[in-house]
């Protein structure tokens, strides 16, 4: 039940909230089932018409096929059909907030607000921040880049009682000066905005950073010298961590973005995201696109689960081969400690669905807001037809948790009939 306002009364099977409020209007969707709006914590709106472009590792990607494509957002009008385009593909596969990287420029990056405002998604955008290491065409003045950042940020942060929100954008460390960083820090800092970056997702981006930070420990602690990092703080990709970096995350409360098929199709590597999990850290799920092939956050679920699958089943079959070996008990198990066999259970559907709802909504600090259907909340869900996954499309009973496992596996356009932010219809039928 939602009130006027949008947000939710109350949650309970369809029988019940009838029982306990007669005379209510009611619509009856079932057999669909009304579940909590997905969050995409961590795609490139303008990166969208280049997906699925294989071939390349991180930094030759960005080079040939990524900064090339955003240079074109220089003119502002290129970022009003491919912010219309991105927000109704997120909305059409659930995800009822969305967390995105624009271009370094501003009117382009004013242009995606005003189509996010527009279509109903709720939004935090940013504009990205690079003032060195990179084309000319997209390299900005260091105080020029701060002052559009803050002035976006001014305009749009909290827009809308708090739908739209701002994140300072600093794309990674080897495109910006420590006085960038430091600077956008303070700025963030002062506005109450989010941070995004990425951080430690390929091997040849870590050692470019080492080279151009030499005074820093690690990667990591480039963005804690500047400032960087604190709940607000969404870090892209985060697999190749150190154990101290890992710490450091973990002790400022940051968020590490997993972004699963990202990080397999440019061959960054496989995020070990049940140690993380394990160790205490915020962790949320993101497409990455372009990194990513598509919007669809269900596939991004599914491949957090088969990812974690494989480590488990690779980390296995060491353990049996290390077993295999003449050692005694003592040195077999630090050498499976050293090499951090001891697997932990995979991913399960059920988890990776949190990740894609409450998970996003704790990493944002949203969590009183959205990420469940909870009264008092607001009422940001979609409408999901289970029937669309089935091959039979059939009335076979299964559990919850079984029909979930379906969608998230066999994920296809149509099976999100609806989705609503603050109760406000923004797609569907
Ligand atoms: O997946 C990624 N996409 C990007 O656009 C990017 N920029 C820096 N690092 C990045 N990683």
């Amino acid at each position: 039940m939602v009130d006027g306002a949008g947000r939710i009364l109350a949650a309970a099977p369809f029988a019940a909230l009838q029982r306990l409020h007669p005379g209510e209007p009611v619509q009856d969707l079932r057999p669909a089932w009304i579940l909590p709006g997905l969050v995409d914590l961590h795609a490139h709106l303008p990166q969208y018409s280049a997906v699925a472009l294989d071939g390349l590792e991180l930094l030759p990607w960005l080079e040939n096929h990524i900064f090339p494509l955003e240079a074109g957002f220089a003119d502002p009008e290129a970022a009003v059909p491919a912010a219309r385009l991105f927000f109704a593909h997120q909305l059409a596969w659930g995800t009822t907030t969305s967390v995105a990287y624009l271009t370094v420029h501003q009117e382009a990056a004013d242009r995606a607000f005003r189509e996010a405002e527009a279509c109903g998604i709720r939004a935090i955008l940013g504009k990205v921040m690079m003032d060195r290491h990179c084309p000319d065409a997209l390299r900005e003045d260091t105080a020029a880049s701060l002052a559009q950042s803050a002035e976006l940020c001014e305009t749009w942060h909290g827009r809308d009682g708090g739908r739209l929100g701002y994140a300072f954008t600093p794309r990674f460390a080897p495109v910006c000066s420590m006085d960038l960083m430091a600077g956008l820090s303070r700025e963030a800092e002062k506005h109450g905005a989010w941070i995004q970056t990425h951080l430690s997702e390929n091997l040849d981006e870590i050692a470019r950073v080492r080279e151009l930070f030499p005074e820093a420990r690690d990667y990591t602690d480039v963005y804690a010298r500047a400032g960087m990092l604190g709940p607000r703080t969404l870090l892209g990709h985060c697999i190749h961590l150190s154990e101290g970096e890992r710490a450091v995350l973990r002790e400022a409360g940051a968020t590490l973005v997993h972004c699963p098929r990202s990080n397999a199709f440019i061959k960054s590597g496989i995020m070990p995201l049940r140690q993380w999990l394990a160790e205490g850290h915020r962790v949320g799920l993101a497409s990455d696109v372009g990194g990513g092939p598509s919007l669809d956050l269900w596939g991004e679920m599914a491949a957090a689960c088969d990812q974690s699958k494989q480590r488990w089943a690779e980390r296995r079959a060491q353990l049996r081969r290390l077993e295999a070996l003449d050692l005694d008990a003592d040195a077999r198990g630090r050498v499976a400690e050293a090499l951090g066999l001891h697997a932990h259970a995979p991913i399960t559907p059920v988890e990776a669905f949190h990740l894609a709802t409450l998970g996003g909504a704790r990493a944002l600090g949203l969590e009183r807001t959205i990420g469940s259907l909870e009264p008092g909340k607001d009422a940001d869900f979609i409408v999901l037809d289970p029937r669309a996954a089935d091959p039979l499309a059939d009335r076979a009973v299964l559990r919850p948790e079984e029909v979930l496992s379906r969608c998230i596996y066999r994920s296809t356009p149509g099976m999100v009939q609806a989705a609503y932010v603050r109760g406000r219809r923004v797609h569907g039928r």
